[in-house]
């Protein structure tokens, strides 16, 4: 019988967060500079005692002070932690709530010192296990439980199963019903809290370690005291890592699920509560740690999830203040995983570790900063009871509950538009600079949020081709077993996780619609501001001007960033695909066949879409499809002048490019090299500050009379986009395309800039550093000839992102209309598992301006 969730009271709840200081160790011989005030408030003081009075009351000092739900001093144990900020929280687990607990700070703050303990101080982990298995016990005698436990870690952005000997890869997935999975990751059955720590210990003595120059206080890099505190097999983590002697590098989630049958009047309900316990590791810069190679790119990793980590904080905590949409989980694995505990049905504690030490004081503040951040996000907790029967009163409890919360919503929305409609040039002159401020924020939120809204309509696209992949292969199990049982009790559960994953793309279709509002309404708000900004030029000068030119740099400096982020990420999938692409060739060369391989990873719930094993060919002009034997493959090349080649990866066509771009200060064309980037959403995100890319050389040459060269920017303007920008005031030129049959080619604007802009933006590209990457020069390529279709994608076309765009501000993310090679394709879409019509010229979905 399908099982449906009942609807339980949902609870609004703001994330605990609680900070511990630690002692200061032995080998730190500085200044304790962290007080702790009535439990509760944090006090920094400034690392520099010359500061004096005067610097104090002209507030030049460095001092900051905090206040937090709980705050711990180095004298509290792990188990005042536990009693006044947790054990309430655990108790719940086991009446069907869901908990998350993690300890957030830099490297040697005492993470794993809360978390773990030691034997005579346990840590956070085994007070909570204890507790859980405690409050069983007492209950034991009514209900029936059953206690399973998962062991997982995330390292340089991959998930392993630390619960398995030689663990694979594993994979995220979104399922309509349970959220975020893991899928294949094992969930062992426990009956007692020392079953779960031997479990933990093992895990941990699987946990990638690496050693590094920052963490001498890390209680990973010396002689561990840490002791799981159980009586069959005491095992100190010393044992677990001292075999390497070095710390670990990943971020490590144990989860518990505690399910309960209950044995009286409810007994056809079913309670389940879960409870994370998170031990994250530790941030730490780069210059701290002098390493290199792997060791670097393991802190940009750990780094890198605890910016995601960090970013999610930021909008979930603005998210209760401005009512923003969105909030990118999806930035890494980790904070995917942590989505529940940070916005969805979990009652959360962060811990925020601090070390006292004047030398910390940086690592100490912005730890703090984040758990200040942290203090706003809500949560929502309901229990989690599953029923066996659907009565018509539950559905009846939960449309009224939503139309509760739709009221809400639409409240909320007509005082954000209320608040929005105030216009800012009603304030006064005198008043400008704050009002500047505010513009510029606004200005800048509107970028922020544009992305935001056009990632998750991708990310709704992503999980709706899921859906119906998955729904395909329903019907085909579905008629597979009806020949055998017509409709026994296997069809009708087929049916019913059918009626879900319809049900589910049904409701992203439906948001997605409302997200293509929102990108609507944003770029009318892009335009106002636009509008703004250009008055504020015109009517107050200089003073005006250089401001909105600070913020354009720091507009820039936030791109340059993300730009890093996305070359690091890219290299770590262009990584493992090149490690797939390896597998699979060992895979043939033992002799498996494709069939074989196929029904393997189908059982392990992998998808495969397609692979190539490819040796490395010559190229030619034109396009060649090749047959390996493998399956088709197809390869779609055109380089001139006899490039490089790329095995095309698991899931994209790859074409070498000739990027060939018009240098504005030489005045030649340069051929670069470089090849489409793989299939990713960084790869939709791409910004560049290359005072060789066509958006700037038409900035450049809107007075220098050199546009209308021939050069097409890969990154177009919608009309209407651009229809907006002349009522703005902008000086539209269309340039023609020259490579029009091969691929994406629409017009480009571009808008006048005077000669103070021109020089500024000069000064903005040459301090970016990254300015003669490859990414750069891809990014301002001419896109004449290389062509990248998006395999697995219901969007047809390219899209492309221009930092500075045609309105020399705002960034746009459009679609790039796509040619006749729609046609060229469609024979491959099913080999592709393109829904069917989406490379038809006509499906460009209608959501995408
Ligand atoms: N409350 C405490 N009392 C005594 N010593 C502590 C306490 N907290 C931490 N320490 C000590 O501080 C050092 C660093 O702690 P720990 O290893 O837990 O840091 P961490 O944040 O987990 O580091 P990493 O991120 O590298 O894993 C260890 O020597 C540990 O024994």
């Amino acid at each position: 019988m399908p099982s449906i969730r009942a609807p339980a009271t949902k609870k609004t709840t703001t994330l605990t967060v609680a900070v511990k200081c630690r002692p200061l160790t032995e080998r730190e011989r500085g200044r304790d500079i962290v007080r702790v005030n009535d439990d509760k408030e944090v006090l920094v003081l400034d690392p520099d005692l010359s500061k004096d009075y005067l610097d104090r009351i002209q507030n030049r000092t460095k001092e900051r002070r905090y206040s937090f739900d709980y705050a711990f001093g180095p004298d509290s144990a792990n188990s005042d932690v536990y009693k006044r900020s947790i054990s309430s929280t655990i108790s719940g687990v086991i009446q069907g709530l869901n908990a998350t607990v993690f300890a957030y700070g830099s490297t040697g703050s005492g993470k794993t010192y809360t978390m773990v303990g030691t034997q005579d101080d346990p840590g956070l982990m085994v007070l909570s296990l204890h507790t859980i298995f405690d409050l069983i016990k007492k209950d034991a005698s009514s209900d029936d439980f059953e206690v399973t436990c998962s062991y997982l870690e995330v390292y340089n952005e991959v998930i392993y199963d630390l619960l398995e000997k030689s663990s694979g890869h594993l994979e995220l997935r979104e399922d309509p019903e349970k959220g975020i999975v893991v899928a294949g990751l094992r969930c062992s059955k426990v009956n007692s809290a020392d079953k779960i720590l031997e479990l933990l210990n093992l895990g941990n003595s699987r946990r990638k370690t690496e050693s590094t120059g920052a963490n001498e206080t890390s209680s990973r890099s010396r002689g561990m005291t840490y002791v799981y505190h159980y009586q069959a097999k005491p095992f100190t983590l010393a044992e677990a890592f001292s075999s390497m002697g070095l710390p670990t590098r990943s971020h490590a989630v144990l989860e518990i699920t505690v399910t309960r049958k209950q044995r009286n009047k409810y007994r056809n309900q079913v309670i389940r509560g879960k409870l994370a316990l998170v031990d994250l590791a530790g941030s730490e810069r780069a210059s701290e740690t002098n390493s290199g190679g792997q060791k670097l790119r393991d802190g940009a990793n750990i780094n890198r999830s605890l910016l995601a980590l960090a970013n999610c904080i930021n909008a979930l905590g603005k998210q209760q203040k401005k009512g923003l949409a969105y909030v990118p989980y999806r930035n890494s694995k980790l904070t995917r995983i942590l989505k529940d505990g940070l916005s969805g049905n979990s009652q959360t504690i962060m811990i925020a570790t601090i070390s006292p030490a004047d030398s910390q004081y940086h690592h100490t503040v912005n730890t703090l900063k984040y758990a200040d951040r942290a203090k706003e996000i809500k949560t929502h907790i309901q229990k989690n009871i599953n029923t066996v029967d659907t009565h018509v009163s539950d559905y009846q409890r939960m449309i009224d509950s939503l139309q509760i919360e739709v009221c809400r919503l639409k409240k909320e929305l007509a005082e954000k538009e209320s608040q929005l409609s105030t216009k800012p040039t009603e304030k006064a002159v005198n008043d400008e600079l704050p009002w500047l401020n505010e513009l510029s924020q606004e200005t800048s939120e509107n970028v922020q949020e544009r992305i935001n809204l056009q990632k998750a309509l991708f990310e709704l696209e992503e999980t709706n081709l899921r859906n119906r992949t998955e729904l395909q292969h329903l019907d085909d199990a579905v008629a597979k077993q009806q020949a055998i049982e017509n409709e026994g009790a296997v069809v009708q559960a087929l049916r019913a996780r059918r009626q879900v994953i319809l049900d589910n793309i049904r409701d992203n279709d439906e948001t997605g619609i409302n997200y293509q509002k929102e990108i609507e309404a944003n770029e009318m708000r892009r335009c106002q501001l636009q509008e703004m900004i250009e008055e504020a030029v015109n009517n107050n000068g200089n003073k005006t001007y250089l401001h909105i030119l600070g913020q354009y740099r720091l507009l820039g400096m936030a791109n340059t960033e993300l730009q890093f982020e996305m070359a690091i990420r890219d290299q770590v999938i262009h990584s493992q695909r090149e490690a797939q692409r390896n597998l699979w060739n060992v895979l043939m060369g033992l002799g498996l066949d494709e069939k074989r391989i196929l029904g393997i990873a189908a059982k392990q719930g992998i998808t495969i879409e397609d692979w190539t094993i490819t040796p490395h060919l010559g190229l030619s002009d034109g396009k060649q499809i090749q047959n390996t034997g493998y399956g088709s493959s197809i390869r779609l090349s055109y380089c001139p002048c006899g490039g490089q080649s790329l095995a095309k990866s698991s899931c994209i066509f790859q074409q070498n490019q000739d990027f060939r771009t018009r240098s504005p200060f030489k005045g030649n064309w340069e051929l670069r090299h470089a090849f489409c980037r793989e299939e990713h959403h960084s790869s939709y995100y791409y910004m560049s500050h290359d005072p060789y890319s066509p958006t700037y050389s038409s900035q450049r040459g809107s007075s220098e009379h050199c546009l209308g060269d021939g050069s097409s920017s890969q990154f177009d303007t919608p009309d209407r986009h651009r229809q907006d920008l002349q009522k703005s005031g902008h000086h539209m030129r269309t340039q023609p395309a020259p490579y029009k049959e091969a691929s994406i080619s629409t017009p480009t604007c571009s808008a006048d800039f005077g000669h103070q802009q021109k020089d500024a933006w000069t000064n903005i590209a040459r301090q970016q550093p990254y300015e003669g990457s490859h990414l750069q020069r891809s990014g301002s390529s001419d896109f004449g000839k290389g062509m990248t279709i998006c395999h697995g994608r219901s969007m047809p076309g390219l899209f492309g992102y221009s930092p500075i765009s045609s309105d020399h501000i705002y960034p746009s993310l459009v679609p790039l209309k796509h040619s006749n090679m729609s046609q060229l394709l469609s024979p491959y879409a099913a080999k592709m598992r393109v829904p069917p019509g989406s490379l038809s010229p006509d499906s460009q979905p209608s959501r995408f301006v």
